[in-house]
């Protein structure tokens, strides 16, 4: 498969390239180039098939003239010593854990293939690259996990200050050897801005070699499609069409459904919750999109006011809303709402979700109520431990954390301060690498 860029599709470059480029060089994101067709293979698939033999099967199938077979069951392997879980829960509705990888988020699938798959081009170019992140939380502790001690990669992560739960920041802070933390003094947004300004300056990719690992790299895209594709084995025989429920900040995960779906997956609709960041719920409203400065939430890490992947749909729905809302329905839960549902969910069901997934839990609620009471597939993007504080105030309750979350609590953090501009991380990066 080729890809080329959302801003020129004379642009088109082979997998290795965008990997390693991250955003292409006109700005635009990277996306598939050619109409790939799975179905076939997608409906081999069953209760017994494991994640790493489906990931296996998808990255050969996708990405053969990079990887051979033998290399991509390999990366597979490597990169997923973890898998999906699926709960359910009652009104017909099945949460997709996808928190049980080593950072309690589901950026663990995007980050560790990631890593894998640049380990095994490495070798064979022997390049060096400076990976730069911004997160709200979640991807900089996964890419962190993912990346800390590979040879040839270091890692440049940008946080917005006091905008991450504690426990996040000291994934992100925590780990030394190759990763360096800069605490961004503004949002979110301003991270990513100031990221995505670093690849168009010519001072400083004449320099580095960056890369980036958050969602507008289509190697972190990619292998978020695999869990898409490993639910729906898991219950076509009751449920042949299935509806998701995403939640959703920067329109990553989304948009890897998306691509399942186009790949041949039987996925019938995506509901697409937001928190009050609701610039996509106002677009399919309206038919007017408006980013905006992001306010903050209790589900902090999908608090985006410029979501990325909005240049992908956009993109994929030709420009056009009808597109749009022909495939997805979205709702918007403020965080009164949200703290109501972890409550609610807890005391009937004595399920605790985190912030982000009870959005997601409410929407999928909401849109029950306006469709009918069909089933439902929650994704559950994180593990309500890394959220404690939340959690404890809403249900009086201290979810149980997992030793890899246990044993950062006494762990000191490193952070570099920066002001949030491009100069400032340009300043860094040019006198640090
Ligand atoms: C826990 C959690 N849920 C949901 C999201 C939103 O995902 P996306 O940015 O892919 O829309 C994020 C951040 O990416 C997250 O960390
Ligand atoms: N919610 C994210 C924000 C970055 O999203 P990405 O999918 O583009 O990496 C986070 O937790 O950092």
């Amino acid at each position: 498969m080729h890809f080329y860029s959302t801003r020129n599709s004379d642009d088109m470059v082979d997998f290795s390239t965008a990997l390693f480029q991250g955003l292409a060089p006109d700005g635009g994101l990277y996306i598939p180039a050619e109409q790939a067709d799975l179905s076939v293979i997608f409906s081999r698939f069953g209760n017994e098939t494991s994640f790493t033999e489906i990931a296996g099967e998808m990255i050969f199938s996708l990405l053969r003239s990079t990887f051979n077979r033998s290399q991509s069951f390999d990366i597979a392997e490597k990169a997923f010593p973890f898998s999906p879980e699926i709960t359910e829960l009652q009104n017909n509705i099945s949460i997709l854990e996808l928190f049980h990888g080593k950072s309690c988020a589901f950026k663990d699938f995007g980050a560790s293939f990631l890593a894998q798959s640049m380990d095994t081009l490495l070798k064979k170019r022997e390049r060096k690259a400076v990976i730069l992140t911004a997160t709200s939380g979640d991807t900089g502790s996964a890419v962190a996990q993912a990346f800390v001690g590979k040879n040839n990669i270091e890692v440049v992560i940008l946080y917005p200050s006091g905008r991450v739960s504690p426990l996040q920041e000291k994934q992100l802070t925590t780990l030394g050897e190759n990763i360096r933390a800069l605490e961004v003094k503004g949002s979110f947004d301003d991270c990513q801005k100031m990221v995505k300004d670093a690849f168009v300056d010519k001072d400083i990719t004449d320099k580095i070699t960056l890369s980036s690992a958050n969602s507008i790299n289509l190697g972190r895209l990619i292998p978020q499609s695999f869990y898409y594709v490993w639910a729906y084995s898991r219950i076509k025989d009751h449920a042949p069409e299935t509806v998701f429920t995403v939640p959703s900040g920067n329109f990553g995960n989304l948009t890897a459904g998306l691509y399942a779906q186009s790949w041949g997956l039987p996925i019938s609709r995506f509901v697409a919750a937001t928190n009050a960041n609701d610039v996509v719920p106002k677009y399919l409203e309206d038919g007017f999109y408006n980013p905006m400065a992001s306010v903050h939430t209790i589900s902090n890490a999908m608090d985006v006011g410029a979501p990325s992947n909005y240049e992908r749909m956009f993109h994929l729905f030709k420009g056009k809303v009808e597109n749009f809302r022909n495939k997805i329905s979205a709702y918007r839960v403020d965080d009164t709402t949200t703290e109501d549902t972890i409550k609610e969910v807890y005391e009937k069901e004595k399920y605790i979700m985190c912030p982000h997934t009870a959005v997601g839990y409410k929407a999928a609620r909401l849109f029950q109520k306006d469709n009918g009471d069909q089933p439902l597939m929650v994704l559950s993007t994180a593990h309500p431990g890394k959220f404690t504080e939340v959690i404890e105030k809403v249900i009086s309750v201290k979810p149980e954390l997992p030793e890899e979350l246990r044993k950062l609590e006494r762990r000191e953090k490193v952070s570099v301060i920066i002001e949030n501009t491009s100069e400032s991380l340009k300043d860094f990066l040019l006198t640090t690498y």
